[in-house]
């Protein structure tokens, strides 16, 4: 059973073979055009709650495509469009091999130089992640946009300084410094563009309530060529880059917005 991946062979066009949802109404990414968002005042009405607690010995690993931390203590987010607690289980980003590409959510089809996205399941309606993962309301994911700065980002500082240390496949390293994953999210919460839809890799499941926020965080060069030098396998295997679904149609769906 070949893998799915990002190359030719393997990559998004082929995914539906193994994976027929790939072809579904409620599928991600998406490209946002925030003329066509409808803002819902709903969604201020009821604001978009953080509460994350400091992680004590965060675990970062690769799993081969992607850089992703593990989340233990109790993180949990409510508001905006959700209804019930959701609870902050991974995070993990999708980058490029260029700043001219990178992310998988699009602005007016723009793409960032990468994605960070924080995973969350249902804790109101579902005992755990792996319960909850092919619920159509069974998580929520916020997309975070990375743009370049000169300035390096203090709070990816602490794991794009280690990020050598699990640069192969499988490699795992507990972050020594508590980490509170707050310091990951843009200044401005209250503004984002909120959707139905899916994860953006296989299992591709639609259980996914997407909340992108508007104001991308800031990342130094430096941190995004840390990201570039992680490897698919072991040493001497390909770097991992281009680790992005391009966009899907929003079809039906209605996106909405927390501002006008
Ligand atoms: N990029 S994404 O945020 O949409 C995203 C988040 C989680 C996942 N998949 C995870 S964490 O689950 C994989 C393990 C699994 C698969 C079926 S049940 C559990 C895939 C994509
Ligand atoms: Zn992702």
């Amino acid at each position: 059973m070949a893998t799915w991946g990002y190359g030719n062979d393997n990559g998004p066009a082929t995914w539906v073979k193994s994976f027929p949802v790939a072809a579904g109404t409620r599928q991600s990414p998406i490209d946002i055009v925030p003329t066509a968002a409808k803002c819902d005042t709903k969604l201020t009405e009821n604001p978009l709650t953080v509460n994350y607690s400091p992680e004590p010995a965060m675990e970062l690993c690769n799993p081969g495509l992607s850089v992703k931390a593990n989340i233990k203590s109790k993180s949990v987010i409510k508001g905006g469009p959700l209804e019930g607690e959701y609870k902050l289980e991974q995070f993990h980003l999708h980058w490029g091999s260029a700043d001219k590409q990178g992310s998988e959510h699009t602005l007016n089809g723009k793409m960032f130089p990468a994605e960070l996205h924080l995973v969350h399941y249902n804790a109101t309606k579902y005992s755990s992640f792996g319960e909850a993962v092919d619920k159509p309301d069974g998580l929520a994911v916020f997309g975070i946009f990375l743009k370049i700065s000169d300035k390096p980002h203090q709070g990816l500082k602490s794991l794009t300084d280690v990020l050598s240390e699990v640069q192969y496949k499988d490699k795992s390293i507990n972050i020594k410094q508590e980490y509170n994953p707050v310091c990951l999210l843009p200044d401005n919460i209250n503004k984002y563009w909120t959707y139905l839809g899916s994860l953006t890799t296989p299992p591709l499941c639609e259980s996914v309530t997407w909340i992108v926020f508007e104001e991308p965080i800031e990342v130094s060069e430096d941190q995004m060529k840390a990201f570039r030098a992680l490897c698919c396998g072991e040493c001497g295997s390909a770097p991992i880059v281009d680790n992005y679904r391009p966009p899907l149609p929003l079809g039906n769906r209605q996106l909405r917005a927390s501002f006008q």
